[in-house]
């Protein structure tokens, strides 16, 4: 993500049809054919287009719509939850509600205090500073943070050793919207100071075949009910995936079909791509492979998981994890991962003991998507 980028948004008026409307918008914004390009004319703009997280977005239209009565910036927002759920997004959404400016940046560009004081001595009044990946801030810029977001001030260090000086300098009103997909990453005093706490969740099969239908007219794909509904199923709970296998399944339409995205296309499509019938993908099958033939189905840790399948821990963790563990594929025990039943039965092999475990596969399977 860009460092210093900064929008301003707009404001618009409601629509009669929001997917018309959100189709003129994309059409309006940058031409330009890069995936994140894409991402970027899929974003939805106003609070009213953003599907699913019901409860997030009640919550979230009450604290802005609150301190827009006040007249005041609102209380600072953090956000939760795995990749791709639309936490940048929203970010970008309650600049637009509020009408202000949205700064962006993110934890691991935040390396120096000196980094954020620029980004804060920026801002002016009203501005929403974004901050992804807040937990993997550097901790002299956290502790800055804490002043800024609480006083609007932040002490500038100048010089080092005995003769540094303290500079006190004012920061306008704003308010910060932090992202992580680690919230228990954060520290105590941070996570204190956010005024509201967003946990975004794996969105249903249903919402997600809502944001294809959307996605497809803003990129003029004829996709199909069956076809959508087939793509929602296989993407994770999460719409980022939905959007990317919509872009993967168009391209298989048009070489290989007609174009029209119908079920069939979409599943000839997807085992092209590895995707399977629940949506894992190549990584997700390697560690539960890896767990049930390497480990007899665990437990183990997390550090050797993801070294028996050549992958970063935190990736293992953040991307991989929590939907195996929604898909009820795999257990986090404080003992370390663990295969379920499913988890077995899903590569095509028995569990160790079948007979003992049936309820604990009936658990996991039943959290599939409620
Ligand atoms: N509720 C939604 N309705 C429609 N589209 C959505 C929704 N949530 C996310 N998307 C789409 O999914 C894509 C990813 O969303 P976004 O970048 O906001 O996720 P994120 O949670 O910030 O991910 P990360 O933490 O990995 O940056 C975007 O292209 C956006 O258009």
């Amino acid at each position: 993500m860009n460092g210093d980028e900064a929008q301003r948004s707009s404001t618009r008026d409601a629509a009669d049809d929001p997917l018309t409307e959100d189709l003129e918008r994309a059409l309006a914004s940058t031409a330009g054919d890069g995936e994140s390009d894409l991402e970027n004319r899929l974003r939805p703009a106003r609070l009213e287009e953003f599907i699913g997280q019901p409860r997030v977005r009640e919550q979230l239209d009450l604290v802005l719509q609150g301190a827009m009565r006040r007249g005041r910036p609102p209380d600072h927002v953090l956000l939760s939850g795995p990749p791709g759920l639309g936490k940048t997004s929203l970010a970008m959404i309650i600049g637009h509600e509020l009408g202000s400016a949205v700064r962006i940046t993110s934890g691991p560009a935040l390396e120096r205090a000196g980094d954020l004081a620029a980004m804060l001595s920026n801002l002016v009044e009203g501005d929403v500073l974004f901050i992804d990946e807040i937990h993997r801030m550097a901790r002299p810029a956290e502790e800055m943070l804490y002043l800024a977001m609480e006083d609007f001030r932040v002490d500038v260090v100048v010089g080092k050793g005995p003769g540094a000086t303290s500079i006190p300098l004012d920061v306008a009103p704003f308010t910060l919207v932090g992202a992580t997909t680690r919230a228990g990453a954060l520290t105590g005093p941070l996570r204190d100071r956010f005024g509201f706490t967003g946990h975004m969740e794996f969105y249903e099969p249903s919402d997600l075949e809502l944001v294809l239908r959307r996605s497809a007219l803003i990129l003029d794909v004829d996709l199909r009910p069956d076809g959508g509904r087939e793509i929602a199923g296989r993407s994770r709970g999460t719409p980022r995936i939905a959007n990317r296998l919509l872009r993967r399944v168009r391209d298989y339409a048009e070489v290989r079909a007609d174009g029209a995205v119908t079920r069939d296309v979409a599943r000839a499509a997807l085992a092209v791509y590895d995707v399977d019938e629940l949506g894992l993908d190549r990584l997700d099958r390697a560690v539960l492979g890896a767990l049930v033939r390497s480990f007899g189905g665990g437990p183990v840790g997390v550090s050797t998981l993801a070294v028996a399948v050549g992958e970063e821990p935190g990736t293992v963790e953040e991307v991989c994890e929590p939907y195996l563990v929604r898909a009820g594929m795999l257990a986090r025990t404080p003992r370390g991962r663990v295969a379920t039943p499913a988890a077995w039965r899903h590569l095509g092999q028995e569990p160790p003991d079948a007979g003992s475990d049936q309820r604990d596969d009936e658990r996991g399977q039943g959290t599939l998507f409620g």
